[in-house]
């Protein structure tokens, strides 16, 4: 479809936090390719997340977005005839050492799903099971108290403070399941949040929370969030990922991949000549 020619194909070994603070890097991503069986996926993706933003991976359907997403905290492990190579480093380490444990890995990453889902269980046991499982509460009274922090984080708790052991997490609202959702995420006390599509199947007030919440939690995170809508990319992230057949094209802050993107790709998604 495009000439990519004359592409610029920025990678990023530098970034300078687009809220000015010069953080390192909690993540560096290199040269990271994943094929399913023949397919390849991504193809040399580059890009470095950095503590207190939200970085969108935005791009045309298939281009790999959710892919690159759940390589972060390797949620491929399971995928059959998944092939990955290059670093994802964390620590110092790369994520695939054999030093690494898994569930200790993906209990820094809160994941949130496009569609709402709550285990069928009361909203506090949605709540105190990542908790839970990683011993991080020393006794009853800390946990509880540990439930309706992360329920206030997530904008839930006034909601449903009376119904925490009534109430099934999926007797909720669509909207209030996301929020449990990231209420549930927040419980093991992860560094990133990893969103993919989060507000895709909610209505427009539910999104606006969501979105709230996303402005709120990335002072003391990193979020990645994958969105098809511009304005919320614009609204919500500080730097812009855009995907294309499997590359990283391009990423830079939010304000300049909207009004002055370098490669023609990005500046026609971002204008909706095709998606
Ligand atoms: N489990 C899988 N097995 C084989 N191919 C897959 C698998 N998951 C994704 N793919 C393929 O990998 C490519 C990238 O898919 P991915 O889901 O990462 O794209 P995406 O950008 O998130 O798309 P969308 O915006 O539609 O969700 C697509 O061609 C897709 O068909």
């Amino acid at each position: 479809m495009f000439d990519t020619a004359d592409t610029d194909t920025t990678t990023t070994t530098t970034v300078i936090h687009p809220s000015g603070r010069n953080t390192p890097p909690f993540m560096e991503i290199r040269d990271l390719n994943l094929w399913y069986g023949e397919k390849q996926a991504l193809i040399d993706v580059n890009f470095d997340l950095h503590p207190g933003e939200a970085l969108a991976f935005i791009g045309p359907s298939g281009c790999g977005k959710s892919t690159a997403l759940k390589c972060l905290n390797r949620m491929h492990d399971d995928t059959r005839d998944v092939r990955i190579t290059g670093q994802l480093v964390l620590d110092g380490e790369d994520i695939h050492h054999p030093d690494v444990d898994p569930p200790l890995l993906r209990r820094r990453f809160g994941w949130v799903a496009q569609k709402p889902n709550p285990f069928p269980s009361s909203i506090w046991n949605n709540v105190a099971y990542g908790a839970r499982l990683h011993g991080l509460m020393r006794d009853k009274a800390e946990l509880e108290g540990h439930v309706e922090t992360c329920l206030r984080r997530a904008h839930l708790w006034e909601e449903v403070r009376d119904d925490l052991h009534r109430k099934a997490g999926t007797d909720l609202s669509g909207g209030q399941q996301q929020r449990l959702c990231i209420a549930r995420a927040l419980s093991t006390q992860p560094d990133v949040l990893l969103m993919d599509e989060p507000t895709g199947s909610i209505d427009p007030i539910a999104t606006a929370k969501v979105e709230e919440l996303v402005l709120e939690l990335k002072e003391s995170k990193a979020i990645v969030i994958i969105t098809h809508s511009m304005m919320q990319a614009r609204r919500v992230a500080d730097r812009v990922a855009y995907f294309h057949l499997g590359r990283l094209l391009e990423i830079g802050p939010t304000e300049t991949m909207f009004t002055n993107a370098k490669t023609r790709e990005a500046r026609a998604f971002i204008d909706g000549q095709f998606g």
